[in-house]
């Protein structure tokens, strides 16, 4: 497995479990928080509203209450009077106290007096049938019982009732003496329409929202209306809650519709969670890029710096400039190992074209640096020479001193070739034993002549004591070939070949007395 792969499923799963863990918590510890939260303010609202439409409906009975035990109007129920009427029921008065509807019955349950409202005189008879339980399916009526009329029992009877698809808030009181017990003269039946001018107050009581509507269809969740108005309990978060309005006398029902301002708890719908993983991807590809820039880059760097060194013994060295400390201390660690080896490897290059004892180029080295010369001759961009130079009388000069004698001696002589070439574009090399080898990128015979002759006399002027022939000095015998630039088929020689020409003239310097320069041009 990749570390990218690697980091890409730790981060996933760590991402995942997060996820998990924070929905979680979400599900089993915040949401039923807020739940309960939310069903605690729709219980609020609901209480309040409640109290709003007992406030509101309070001020009628309180003056119904008032009308009953008016002693005057007793003795108007018993013997009506226009009189009575037009000094003490006005209909302004009822106007004023917001009262759209008021009946006064005998204890025969007979109408003796009324005054109804312009706004519901479309629905008069209908509410006074609804009154006078003309219209109750249960047989019963607002108007007090027989039964209570016989006993003499003061009693009331108010509360909201559906009657021809309007809501209406009304009371009925018995008639009786002020100081409060005597006989029963009859009733007195206030109505108030729950219009839009009661809602907007009922709604300006509680600073709650609610809606009262013919009934169409029954919501599911609509509860009867005697619960709407008894200390019930909600139960579950809604947007709304409904009650179905519907009283003992009357089939008719309207719904009564709470709109709640929480209208539910906060849920992770399908768009959120989409997003939600959208969110964690994002982090997830980013946190890759994070990782990636910051581990997998440097990996990479390392893997490359190694190929590369391995395939063309090149050492690249990797950024040695990270966010991560210890990739910091790696990189300088793995750039100085790198260094070190490049070091080592130039060392070990070098002893392999080197000469141990004179540290001037071995056999090898002139090859390779034959073979550079032999290719500018081939495409005819250079000539060259080569000067193969032989210490004389070496072995004896050896048995005269000792080894290590002759060592210095080489050594001397090779420094001194060296020296003497610094100015020429040229290699000295060691060929073996007492014999170096002089390549100088000049194919002219005047030149290499004058060069030749250099190095000979340069040897000689060292003065290293060898008295042999005549001669006081350690000497060489130089054996050269000019090879000029332009030559026929050169690409058909070797460096061998130039080389055992310049062997020829060594041979020629030998055999004529040493201590001498015998050149040709190459043929
Ligand atoms: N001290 C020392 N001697 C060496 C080394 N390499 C070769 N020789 C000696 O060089 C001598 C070469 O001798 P010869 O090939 O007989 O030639 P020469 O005595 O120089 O005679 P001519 O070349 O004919 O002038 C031998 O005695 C080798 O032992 C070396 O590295 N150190």
């Amino acid at each position: 497995m990749t570390l990218k792969r690697f980091s890409l499923l730790l981060l996933s799963s760590l991402l995942m479990s997060i996820a998990c863990l924070v929905m979680a918590i979400y599900y089993f510890f915040y949401l039923p928080g807020i739940n309960a939260e939310v069903v605690d303010q729709q219980q609020q609202e609901y209480v309040l509203l409640k109290a709003a439409f007992s406030a509101s409906a309070k001020s009628l009975t309180t003056l119904s209450y008032d009308y009953a035990v008016w002693d005057s109007l007793v003795e108007f129920v018993v013997q009506p009077s226009d009189e009575f009427i037009e000094n003490n029921l006005f209909a302004n008065a009822f106007e004023v106290a917001n009262v759209d509807a008021v009946f006064i019955h005998n204890v025969d349950k007979q109408l003796v007096w009324q005054y109804l409202d312009e706004s519901i005189h479309d629905r008069s008879s209908a509410l006074t049938e609804f009154i006078e339980g003309k219209t109750a399916t249960k047989a019963t009526s607002l108007l007090p019982a027989a039964a209570d009329i016989s006993a003499q029992k003061a009693s009331t009877r108010h509360g909201y009732y559906v009657i021809a698809e309007q809501l209406f808030y009304i009371t009925n009181t018995t008639i009786l003496p002020s100081k409060g017990h005597g006989v029963i003269a009859g009733s007195i039946t206030m109505a108030k329409l729950v219009d839009k001018e009661m809602i907007d107050e009922i709604t300006g009581y509680s600073m709650v929202h609610f809606s009262i509507d013919k009934m169409i269809n029954t919501p599911a969740d609509a509860q009867p209306m005697n619960d709407f108005f008894s200390p019930d309990q909600l139960k579950v978060v809604n947007s709304s809650h409904s009650w179905v309005l519907r009283n003992d006398f009357d089939d008719q029902t309207m719904v009564i519709t709470v709109l709640h301002r929480k209208a539910s708890s906060p849920k992770l719908d399908a768009v959120s969670i989409i997003l939600l993983l959208l969110i964690a991807s994002l982090i997830v590809s980013l946190s890759m890029m994070m990782l990636s820039r910051l581990l997998i880059l440097p990996l990479i760097h390392f893997n490359n710096s190694i190929n590369d060194s391995s395939n063309e013994n090149l050492m690249a060295k990797v950024p040695s400039q990270h966010f991560i400390d210890e990739i910091d201390n790696v990189s300088n660690s793995f750039n100085q190992l790198l260094m070190r080896f490049a070091e080592q490897q130039n060392y070990l290059e070098t002893l392999t074209v080197q000469d141990a004892l004179t540290e001037i180029t071995n056999r090898r080295g002139l090859e390779a640096f034959a073979d550079n010369v032999m290719a500018n001759w081939h495409q005819q961009a250079t000539g060259f020479s080569v000067m193969m130079i032989d210490i004389d009388h070496f072995k004896l000069y050896n048995d005269r001193h000792d080894h290590l004698a002759g060592d210095k001696a080489l050594v001397d002589v090779a420094c001194c070739l060296m020296e003497t070439m610094v100015p020429y574009n040229a290699l000295v090399a060691r060929y073996g034993g007492e014999e170096f080898c002089v390549i100088v990128q000049d194919g002219k015979v005047e030149s290499i002549s004058n060069v030749a002759e250099q190095l000979r006399s340069a040897v000689e002027s060292l003065h290293i004591k060898h008295d042999v022939d005549g001669t006081l000095w350690l000497t060489v015998s130089i054996g050269g070939v000019v090879v000029p630039k332009l030559f026929e088929h050169a690409e058909q020689y070797l460096f061998h070949d130039v080389l055992k020409q310049a062997d020829k003239q060594l041979y020629i310097a030998k055999k004529t007395g040493r201590n001498k320069v015998v050149l040709s041009v190459f043929q």
